[in-house]
Order: structure tokens, then sequence, then C-alpha cells
């Protein structure tokens, strides 16, 4: 039996990051950028207006009061994006829109609240402080100073700055293509009826959702029969579009277990027993001409989702340009005590909450069963219990996993 981190170290030596493509912009939300962005112009790029009202010179409006208002001419318009480049004159005033360039020769602008709002001529009764109501060219961001560094995976706010200075495309990691199948003559497609000793095909959708949400584009096949020239069929005609290929259920012991059998002969997948409750039959290789990184998870529906967790979300990471590859954990106090077996890692399905003392517990949700997919459907988090620990102890301290979703605005298709 090999532990948790061996047949982790294993897979992620064996994958590598996908090469960087350029990508429009929004297309790469989620992605992680591979250049150094630095800033091709200031923003704001040129001294703008943050209010609607009169561009002014200070010194022609400094005794503007409600008792004595100041009454300037207004020379002209300045909409936001006008291209006329009006100067103010001495003694004048402008109409100027928030976003719009401040004139030459104005030094403040005077909101239209403290004014009549005049068009021809406006009557100003209170006098703006230094440099008031304008945004200052540079005051943003300079020309040449890093905005955002090679690996950070891009969210909205990112993204959003990329298009203030002007940037349509970027260099990043394409999404991990991910092909996700499931085995099993028993399974049906939800919507479908169901007969005798028939279940319905859970795995392949929560694996495909998983991949999704750790940023993958995941293709689900609808499930695969035991058969082993079909699924030789299967396997082959989906390797084209896979950069990971991972499939759930017959890699245990039972007679029909197809996975195991038609791997063991083609490619390089070793099939092992990890330490670890749930999850403990695993196999991880390459197949096909491009050597396709395949895992083959067990098809207990709550041990392919934690195997899932534990082994394919790092490796999707490392293919994506993310560091860490194991996302981090957090650590959490026990509710309530509970056993796990001898020698192995167990990964509890917990409910993870933090109390108003800012203090952070963990409560285990459901039984332990590999079967219980309510259970999992009502937790939020994974506790790590030690491989020498044999009975949690009501207050202990764990490393939690937590698992609500990355939102990185993976796809997915049938
Ligand atoms: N004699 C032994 N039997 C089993 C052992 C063992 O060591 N000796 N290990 C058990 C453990 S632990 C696990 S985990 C499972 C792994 O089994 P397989 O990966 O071969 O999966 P199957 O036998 O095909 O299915 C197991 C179970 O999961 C259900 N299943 C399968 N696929 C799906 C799916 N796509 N959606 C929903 N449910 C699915 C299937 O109906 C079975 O109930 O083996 C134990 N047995
Ligand atoms: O390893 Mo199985 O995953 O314990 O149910």
């Amino acid at each position: 039996m090999r532990t948790v981190d061996e047949h982790l170290a294993q897979a992620l030596a064996a994958v590598q990051q996908l090469p960087p493509f350029q990508q429009h912009l929004l297309d790469a939300h989620g992605c992680a950028l591979c250049e150094d962005v630095e800033a091709g112009l200031d923003l704001p790029s040129f001294d703008n207006s943050s209010m609607d009202g009169y561009a002014v010179r200070r010194q022609d409006v400094e005794t503007a009061s409600e008792g004595s208002p100041v009454v300037l001419p207004v020379s002209g318009d300045l909409p936001a994006g006008g291209v006329e480049a009006l100067a103010l004159a001495p003694g004048m005033a402008l109409r100027i829109m928030t976003g719009a360039p401040i004139p030459h020769g104005a030094d403040a602008v005077v909101p239209v609240e403290w004014t009549d709002g005049g068009v021809a001529k406006v009557s100003i009764t209170r006098a703006p402080g230094e440099r008031d109501y304008i945004r200052r060219r540079g005051e943003d961001v300079r020309t040449g100073q890093l905005l955002v560094r090679a690996g950070t995976r891009l969210d909205a706010r990112q993204i959003g700055l990329l298009a203030s200075v002007g940037r349509d495309v970027v260099w990043v990691r394409p999404r991990p293509r991910v092909v996700v199948l499931s085995t099993g003559s028993e399974l049906r497609e939800p919507g479908q009826p169901l007969g005798v000793g028939a279940i319905y095909d859970s795995n392949s959708f929560t694996l495909a959702a998983a991949a999704r949400e750790a940023g993958a584009i995941a293709y689900r096949v609808v499930g695969v029969p035991d058969d082993e020239r079909e699924f030789v069929r299967v396997l082959e005609d989906q390797l084209i579009r896979a950069d990971l290929v991972v499939t759930s259920g017959g890699v245990s012991v039972g007679a029909y277990d197809v996975v195991k059998a038609v791997l063991s002969r083609l490619g390089t997948v070793e099939f092992s027993t990890v330490a670890m409750q749930p999850g403990k039959p695993q196999g991880f290789g390459v197949v096909g001409e491009d050597a396709t990184p395949i895992f083959t998870l067990p098809g207990n529906p709550v041990s392919a989702y934690v195997s899932f967790q534990v082994f394919v979300r790092p490796v999707l990471r490392k293919m994506l340009g993310l560091a860490p590859h194991v996302a981090p954990t957090v650590t959490a106090t026990a509710t309530g005590g509970w056993t796990s077996p001898e020698g192995k890692r167990q990964y509890t399905r917990v409910h993870y909450s933090v109390g108003e003392d800012g203090r952070a517990h963990v409560a285990p949700v459901g039984g332990p069963g590999s079967h219980l997919v309510a259970g999992l459907a009502g937790a939020n988090a994974l506790a790590i219990v030690p491989e020498d620990v044999t009975q949690v102890a009501e207050g202990a301290t764990l490393d939690v996993m937590l698992l609500d979703a990355e939102d990185a605005g993976g796809q997915s298709s049938g």
C-alpha cells in the first residue's frame, strides 16, 4: 500500500504545465497569466473632472459664498469624450462633465450643486479648494508600473485593470480539457427510466462539475458498460480531445472491473491501493500516442469525489500553471469526536464554520460510508485525519480542505 503523498507526487511529476497561448481578455478569466503585465499608459491618462460642474480658475471664485455669489460667463461645454480642445480664459467658466479633460488654464472644478446650473452664465456660491474635483493623470497607475504578475489567476478585478490599460489579449495557460467517463453496466442516464438493479450515473456529473470548478473544460461521456472492447473504443475515441482523462469505477477486484483489465495492458497505468479512506483503489498513468495522463478513480461516489479533490485537483492546478499545486488548507477544531482507520489518512466529510469568536470548527456530516451522497452534498469541507490517529478527540485541531467552488469559470459540455 502506498501513501497519499506518494501517489500524488507520482501524478504531479508525470504532468506538465500546458503551453501558454494568447487569449482574448475575457476568455482568460480564471486562467493563470504567463507574463508580467506592465502599464502601457498612465491611469488616468489625462487630468479630468470627477464631478459634473464648471471648470474655473480658483482665484476667480475664491470669494464665492451663499451671501455673495460670483457670477462668471460660461464660454462652452466639455462633455466626456469631447474632442474639442477648449482653453479657459481668465474670468470665465466652462461647463464640464465627469470624466472630461480639464481645460488648459483651469485649476479646479465647482460641482453643479454649488451653482445655479446656468448655461450662458453661472452663479457660484462656494469656493473650491486646491485641486478640488480634479483626478490627476497617473495618480492611479504610472506607465511602466507592474500591474499583474505572471502566475496570477485572473479574476474580474484584474481583467478590468488590464482592460483599463488597453490590453485586449493576454498570454495565459489554457484550461485543461478533461474527459470524464464512468464505467458500469448498472449505470443509467438521469432522466431515463431506472430498471431493476440499475442506478443513475452520478459520478460523471460530479467529476465533470468538479473539474469545471477547478478551472478545466470538462467533457462528460455517457456511462460505458462493463465491456472491454467498448471501453477501449470509447477511450481511443475520446483521447483526441483530452489533456487528462478521469474514469470512475471498475478498479477494485470485481470480476467485471474492465478499467483495470484494459489499462493493465494498455499504456503505463499503475494500479495501487492508497492508504486513505475513502479512495483506497487508485490508478494513474498515461495512455495513447500523446501519452495522455489518466486517473482511474474508484466507483463509490464519495470515493470518486474525494479522490478528485486529493489527486486530480492538484494536477489540474499544475496544468493551469497555478502554485502551489496543492491548494492551501485551513485549520479548525473538531466538534464531536469520531474514529478513523489505523494506518490510513481519513478525509472526513464535515461542515466547516467560523463562530462569532472568529474560531473555526468542523462537525462530521453523515456517516463514513462511501455511498452516502447526501452527507457529501451537505458537507462543505474535508477534515484530514492523519494516518496515526484512530480516534479524533473533541477539541482536536485538524487540517481542513475547503470544497466550495473556486468559481474559476470553467466550462463543460456533454
Ligand atoms: N472484495 C473487495 N471489494 C471491494 C474492495 C476491496 O478491497 N475488496 N474495495 C471497495 C472499495 S474501498 C471501493 S472504493 C470500491 C471500488 O470499486 P470500483 O472502483 O471497482 O467501482 P465499481 O465496483 O464499479 O462500483 C463501486 C460502487 O460504486 C457505484 N458506482 C460506480 N460507478 C458509479 C457512477 N458512475 N455513479 C454512481 N455510482 C457508481 C457502483 O454501483 C458500486 O456500488 O470497491 C469496493 N469493493
Ligand atoms: O476506498 Mo473505498 O473508497 O473506501 O470506498
